[in-house]
């Protein structure tokens, strides 16, 4: 499903209004009647709602909301914060709404009574305040239910960002498409459930209006999705090479490769300092392990043994031998090398200069970069981009993309994939259990592991994002990143269907 920006929406809107068959006021009955359904739905028990109204079109869904409850012989009582603008589909809504509005300022929550946020949508332009601001902390005193219709008053749509205060609903009914502050914290966690309502709007309208941002799913990659063909053998179902830190930081990368295994790719090449060879081998079983102190060893392992992917940063320690074989694995062709994942110390070893892996001269022969950053990670990489409170996550992620020619993964609850073309993926099916140490590494594997098995770079990031996710939902509490791997057989499985 593509999620749309406020200004996306806009379009979308005029667009569908031009063709028809239904006008402003048409879409606007539609959206309350569709909040409506919803709420004698979820709310059978309710028979008190109190209905907030601000001044525009989110205000003139909610007066279709009353008159809509009002005839079903609920007590509706709306409370109004100013009149809407003369000539408004919002002005057409209150015209034909019979509940007489009361002013903002004398509405008080009750505990009984179901609140219906119609004070802003997509139009919320600056802080809430005044009276707006205490009818919402009336409401989160009061601990009532909350619908919010498009989205919680003082969420922006756009970035998530809490402007002022916030509604925190129960239930938020948005309209044809989801926007990116559904999913992006915090205004994701004030939207509760979240209904996408069908409000009349065909589909094809917004064909060729360029929408780029996407929810995270196998609807966005599962047909880039590698299967093995029947003539294939280990090393063309690729082979990743896991560079691993010294003696005394092997976990990590262990942790890597084990997910590069698991996700299908034929055969992990372990590169270790000699320092951590003996330790390396005592853990290490079908993966294989290769000596690589220096340039010249990491040189001659790829010149040799052609790795379709390589992995370098998980536990690898920061400094200069970390640029040195990551700007060397990037001046590979991509005919010999698909692909290079850098995380955690791999990013963090640029920090200092970040020119050099930024400013690279990129042409489409070379290998593909993919970066895995946290947000500390992403501020030592970006910081001018990080220090910009302007964009939201995905614009920071999207940016980030375009000035490193590079895939980025900013990761969190709400981790974000982008491209350099402007794609971009949000994902949602995140658990806090992920939240453990290691579980990044294995992330990383897991799009090692993709890229090798030729799967294009944005969807591979996108695809493991899921995947991974997926797997820590399934094992729930008292994940370790031990197990992430070890659950990706039955991930896929349910992906691919069993055979
Ligand atoms: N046909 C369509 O387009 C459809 C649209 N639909 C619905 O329309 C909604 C978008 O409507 P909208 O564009 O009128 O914006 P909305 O969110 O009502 O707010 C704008 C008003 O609020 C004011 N204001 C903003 N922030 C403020 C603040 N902090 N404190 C105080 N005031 C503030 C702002 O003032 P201004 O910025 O102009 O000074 C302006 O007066 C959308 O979310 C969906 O629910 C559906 O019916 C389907 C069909
Ligand atoms: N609260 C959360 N909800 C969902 N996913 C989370 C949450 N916190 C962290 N994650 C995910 O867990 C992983 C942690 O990676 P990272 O920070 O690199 O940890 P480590 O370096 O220990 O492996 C990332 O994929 C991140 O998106
Ligand atoms: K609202």
């Amino acid at each position: 499903m593509e999620i749309l920006t406020s200004a996306e929406m806009g379009r979308t809107d005029r667009r569908a209004i031009a063709k028809g068959p239904y006008d402003g006021y048409g879409l606007m009955r539609n959206a309350g009647a569709s909040v409506v359904d919803e709420i004698l739905a979820r709310f059978a028990e309710v028979h008190g709602v109190d209905v907030l109204c601000g001044p525009g079109n989110n205000g003139g869904d909610g007066y279709v909301v009353a008159r809509l409850l009002h005839e079903r012989g609920l007590d509706v009582r709306v409370f109004a914060s100013a009149p809407p603008r003369q000539g408004s589909d919002a002005a057409l809504a209150a015209r034909d709404c019979s509940v007489r509005p009361e002013p903002l300022s004398v509405f008080r929550a009750t505990r009984e009574r179901l609140v219906v946020d119609a004070l802003f949508g997509a139009g919320l332009s600056k802080e809430i305040g005044g009276p707006e601001a205490e009818a919402i902390g009336s409401t989160q005193a009061a601990g009532c239910p909350v619908v919010a219709v498009d989205l919680p008053s003082g969420v922006s749509g756009d970035s998530g960002a809490i402007l002022g205060a916030a509604f925190s609903a129960t239930l938020t009914v948005t309209f044809f498409r989801a926007k990116p502050g559904h999913f992006l914290y915090p205004g994701r966690e004030r939207c509760g459930a979240i209904v996408v309502a069908d409000i009349g709007i065909a589909p094809t309208v917004i064909e060729g209006a360029g929408i780029k941002l996407w929810e995270n799913g196998p609807h966005v990659w599962r047909s880039d999705f590698p299967s093995p063909s029947s003539q294939m053998h280990k090393y063309t179902r690729g082979h990743v090479a896991v560079f691993s830190g010294g003696a005394s930081a092997t976990g990590a990368a262990r942790l890597s490769a084990r997910a590069v295994a698991r996700i299908g790719a034929g055969a992990v090449t372990m590169l270790s300092p000699s320092s951590a060879l003996l330790v390396n081998a005592a853990h290490l079983t079908s993966i294989m392990l290769q000596r690589a102190d220096t340039l010249a060893d990491v040189e001659t392992f790829v010149a040799n043994r052609r790795p379709a992917a390589a992995l370098l940063g998980p536990g690898f320690g920061v400094g200069e031998t970390a640029r040195l074989f990551a700007l060397f694995l990037l001046g590979r062709r991509k005919g010999d090398l698909k692909g290079v994942v850098l995380d955690a110390d791999a990013i963090t070893s640029f920090a200092e200069e970040p020119r050099s892996l930024l400013e690279r001269m990129v042409d489409g022969e070379m290998p593909e970069l993919v970066l895995t950053p946290h947000a500390a990670e992403f501020e030592r990489l970006f910081p001018d981009i990080a220090a910009d409170r302007s964009l939201s996550k995905v614009e920071r992620a999207r940016a980030a993309a375009l000035q490193a020619s590079a895939v980025v993964l900013l990761k969190g609850a709400d981790t974000v994939v982008a491209a350099p073309d402007g794609r971009a993926v949000i994902n949602a099916n995140g658990t806090p259990y992920l939240a453990t140490a290691g579980s990044g590494d294995v992330l990383a594997g897991i799009i090692a592991g993709l890229i090798a098995q030729s799967m294009p770079v944005f969807e591979a990031a996108a695809a493991a994002t899921w995947l991974h996710a997926e797997a820590g939902r399934l094992f729930g509490p008292g994940l370790i990143a031990e197990d992430l791997p070890e659950l990706l057989p039955e991930v896929l499985s349910g992906l691919l269907g069993a055979s």
